[in-house]
């Protein structure tokens, strides 16, 4: 894994942003002035539960907020631009598939039913690489081999039911690099996938990325999904990030309890049959106003304080970041729930080992 802490330039910057919607009359804050850098050709993983607003704070960086939805606050800086003050589809079109590519959960939803896999992909290399057409088919051959597709002047012609869903997820991935982003949102890459090829296809994107040199932020509810290929990893909640740091950092020594409990919640821990610390309750109400820490409510280890103010970042290393205030200096000591507490242990000894 690359060590973060060498100087590594940032290749998008997001400050302070609010994010909200209008709804029937009422505004909900879906993005609660969250900052974050992202660094070039790192692999990034925003993970947190559903309506935590990892895809809105993706689909800000594209353009592609709901017509109900708007920029209250904030900036998200990319080569000089503030993407917030971007306002046509014009605009937009400088950035989205060129700049940043999206990959998302269901391929069929982006794959033309009535086109052959080839012309797909083949129209957008002829818009975004400027080819004629025969240097077309064959870079459009190449992105299909790149991808991990055989028989590449066959499957060329053929048209997307004709693919099972790794496949087809393969073909939406080559169409995504066939625009050369810079950037790739992979949003739930795999979650309509069975296990072994999932495996494959963030093996793949993984793969993908150092070869086209990509910057990658995978979207997901599951944390154990981006363990292998995730170099960061930011934990979402209720609008906000919560805590971030390296992949080793979150897993094997996360610091806010909720990430205490999204990992509790992987099948590792639970197939040792001990009793875990799960999450009960339910997330806030996004259109009220949020006093103090989110999670507060839902929080076992909650302080007095944790109703009030909302936590400031305290910093563990580096790389590493939570906004919890059990890190203030004048909190009690408390540490993880014990199962937690010897998978720490066990991934800091084979982390040292390895
Ligand atoms: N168009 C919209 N109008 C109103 N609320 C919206 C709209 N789009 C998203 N939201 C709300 O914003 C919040 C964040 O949603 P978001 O889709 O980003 O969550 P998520 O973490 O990606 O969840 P999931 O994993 O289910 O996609 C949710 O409360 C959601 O209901």
């Amino acid at each position: 894994m690359r060590i973060l802490t060498q100087a590594l330039s940032h290749i998008l910057t997001i400050q302070n942003l609010v994010i909200k919607f209008s709804l029937r009359g009422r505004v909900l804050t879906a993005i609660r002035n969250i900052s974050l850098d992202l660094y070039k050709g790192e692999s990034l993983a925003i993970v947190g539960e559903s309506g935590s607003g990892k895809s809105v704070l993706m689909k800000s960086i594209m353009g592609l907020l709901d017509k109900n939805g708007y920029i209250d606050q904030g900036q998200i800086m990319y080569n000089n631009w503030d993407l917030t003050q971007f306002n046509t589809e014009r605009d937009w079109l400088a950035i989205r598939g060129k700049e940043v590519g999206m990959v998302t959960q269901d391929p069929m939803t982006s794959l033309n039913p009535l086109k052959t896999i080839g012309k797909q992909i083949e129209e957008c290399v002829i818009l975004h690489q400027s080819l004629k057409s025969k240097a077309a088919y064959i870079e459009t051959l190449k992105l299909l081999k790149d991808v991990g597709i055989h028989d590449v002047e066959k499957r060329f012609r053929q048209y997307p039911h004709e693919f099972s869903g790794g496949m087809r997820q393969r073909i939406v991935i080559a169409i995504a690099l066939a625009c050369k982003p810079k950037i790739l949102i992979c949003d739930e890459p795999t979650t309509a996938l069975d296990v072994t090829i999932q495996a494959q296809i963030l093996q793949l994107l993984k793969h993908l990325q150092q070869k086209y040199e990509l910057t990658t932020v995978y979207i997901t509810h599951d944390l154990g999904v981006v363990a292998k290929v995730a170099d960061r990893i930011a934990v979402m909640y209720a609008g906000d990030i919560i805590e971030i740091g390296e992949t080793h950092e979150i897993f094997f020594n996360a610091k806010h309890p909720y990430t205490w409990a999204l990992i509790s919640s992987l099948p590792q821990l639970g197939s040792k049959g001990e009793q875990l610390y799960s999450i009960k309750g339910t997330p806030p109400n996004l259109f009220q106003d949020i006093k103090g820490d989110a999670f507060a409510p839902r929080n076992p280890y909650a302080l007095k304080i944790d109703f009030v103010e909302r936590p400031p970042f305290f910093q563990v290393s580096d790389t590493h970041y939570a906004r919890t205030w059990l890190l203030d200096p004048l909190a009690p000591k408390v540490q993880p729930p014990e199962a937690l507490q010897s998978f720490f242990e066990e991934g800091r000894r084979y982390a040292h080992g390895s």
